[in-house]
Order: structure tokens, then sequence, then C-alpha cells
């Protein structure tokens, strides 16, 4: 990881959503998943952290449970963050997509790219923020993170009662996935047409983009941005950050 990350010219001002309004009903009983605690400190905060390390990123708006507003405005008033980079917390809704939405709402004027990342993926290195950032400096109108997949997959007709067998219809192409994390980045113009237009549920903004017929890259993920969605992935969590003290050495 690199100490220094992109600088922030004045011609293109970043902003970061995060979605962090979900339930968690994956993880299991408990708080918001983003609220829960990794190494003693929320979910939420690491990945608040984890844009906000981006030099690029100006403002983060965090989209909140939709009645935890206020316990994620004191979160962030507890926690150390850098003084060069803005923070705005609004509600969220009862899906992802509405959640961005409501999330890029209060963007204020000036702001010409923006980022949205999971609160669920609290690890992400900055040099991958960085790097969906430039692709999009570059000219792309919308950029995803992505690795190739270490499992063949399989498409299947889904059982229609749970637990039973279901038949494989095809086994596509390995070499051709990838498995997409966040954050996903915009020029900012595109990514409102696409919550504007697009109405079908979706499990990804990039996907929206595509749906207008903008093209969508890839730039090269990172194991450590993978999703915090299981019991397990909170032992892996865990584990990524015992070992970035480790090599911080404290
Ligand atoms: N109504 C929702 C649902 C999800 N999210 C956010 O979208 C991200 C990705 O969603 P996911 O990992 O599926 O989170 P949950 O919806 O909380 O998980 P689950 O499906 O297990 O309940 C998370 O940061 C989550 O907080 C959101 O902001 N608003
Ligand atoms: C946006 C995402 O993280 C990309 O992989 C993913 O699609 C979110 O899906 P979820 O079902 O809301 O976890």
């Amino acid at each position: 990881m690199s100490d220094v990350s992109l600088p922030s010219p004045p011609e293109a001002r970043t902003a970061a959503v995060i979605p962090a309004a979900g339930r968690g009903v994956r993880l299991g009983p408990g708080a918001p998943k983003a609220l829960r605690a990794l190494n003693g400190t929320p979910m939420l905060i690491h990945a608040v952290r984890a844009m906000a390390a981006s030099r690029a990123v100006s403002l983060v708006v965090v989209v909140a449970p939709p009645d935890g507003a206020a316990e994620v405005k004191t979160l962030l008033d507890a926690h150390a963050l850098p003084d060069r980079t803005d923070f705005v917390v609004v509600p969220g809704g009862d899906s992802r997509q509405e959640s961005v939405k409501y999330g890029l709402d209060v963007l204020p004027p000036g702001i010409d790219i923006v980022l949205v990342h999971d609160a669920a993926r609290p690890l992400v290195p900055v040099d991958t923020v960085d790097a969906v950032i430039e692709a999009v400096r570059d000219g792309a109108p919308a950029v995803v993170p992505a690795l190739p997949l270490a499992d063949t997959v399989k498409e299947v007709e889904p059982a229609a009662v749970a637990g039973e067998v279901e038949p494989v219809v095809a086994t596509p192409e390995r070499a051709r996935l990838r498995a997409v994390q966040t954050p996903q980045g915009f020029d900012r113009e595109t990514l409102l047409r696409a919550h504007e237009t697009v109405t079908d549920d979706v499990t990804d903004d990039a996907s929206m983009v595509e749906q207008l017929g903008v093209r969508v890259v890839v730039v090269p993920g990172h194991e450590e941005a993978f999703k915090v969605t299981r019991p397990l992935d909170l032992v892996l969590a865990e584990a990524v950050l015992a070992r970035r003290r480790l090599n911080d050495g404290f």
C-alpha cells in the first residue's frame, strides 16, 4: 500500500457515497451490519477511513440505517478522521439502490466524480480506490474493480423449494468472468442519469449504467476488498486487520 494517494486537483472533485443502511441478515442476528465492530471499531468507520484515505476524496456521504442517522453522526464525531474531508450523513432506504439514490441526492455542486462504496467492504486498500478514480479521470464514465474467479461457476435452474436439487443449465467460461467489488467510480452525470432512468432491481450501480448502453470498464480489484457478508467473513476481516497491525509494527 502506498503512503501517498492521488492528489486532489481542483478541476475534478470526488465524493464517495457509502451505502450502510443494510441489516446484515446473512451475518446473523445483531446490530445493523455496518455498526458491528471489527477490532473494536465499527465496520462503517473502517469503510469511511478507507475512502477518506484517498487524497482525491473531498466528501464522504454516509447512508445510515433508516433510524440510525443520529447514531452514525455521533460515531463519526467520536472517531479520528482526516480534516481535509467533509462528512454528511443521510438516512437510507429499503434497498441498496434506494440508499445510494438518497446519498446522490445530497451531493453538492462541484463534485464531478462519484464513488459508491459498500460499508460492508471495510478493508479496501487506498491504492484500489485511487486506481478507480484515476480511470474515471482518464475518461471512463464507469469503472469497477474486480477479480478473476477461483471457483468454476454453474448457471442453474433455481430450486422452487429450498433443499431440492437444481439442474445445471450451463457452465460459463470462467476466464471471461470477474467478481465485482467496490468502490465503483462514475462521472457524476452518468451515475445520476442511471439512477433516474433504471427502475429494475439490480445488485450494483455499474449494471444500471450498463442498462443505459454506456461502456463500463474493469480495473484490478484487491483480495482485501472482500465483502463482509457471512460470519466467516468477520474472521477473515479480523485476520487482515491483525496482519496489518503486525506489518505496521503496533
Ligand atoms: N437497504 C439497504 C441495503 C443494503 N445497503 C448497503 O449495501 C451494501 C451491500 O449490501 P449487503 O452486503 O447485501 O448488506 P446487507 O443488505 O446489510 O446484507 P444482507 O443482504 O445479508 O441483509 C452494504 O454496505 C449495505 O449496508 C444499504 O445501504 N441499504
Ligand atoms: C455492489 C456489490 O458489492 C458488488 O459486488 C454487490 O453486488 C452487493 O450485493 P449485495 O447482495 O447487496 O451484497
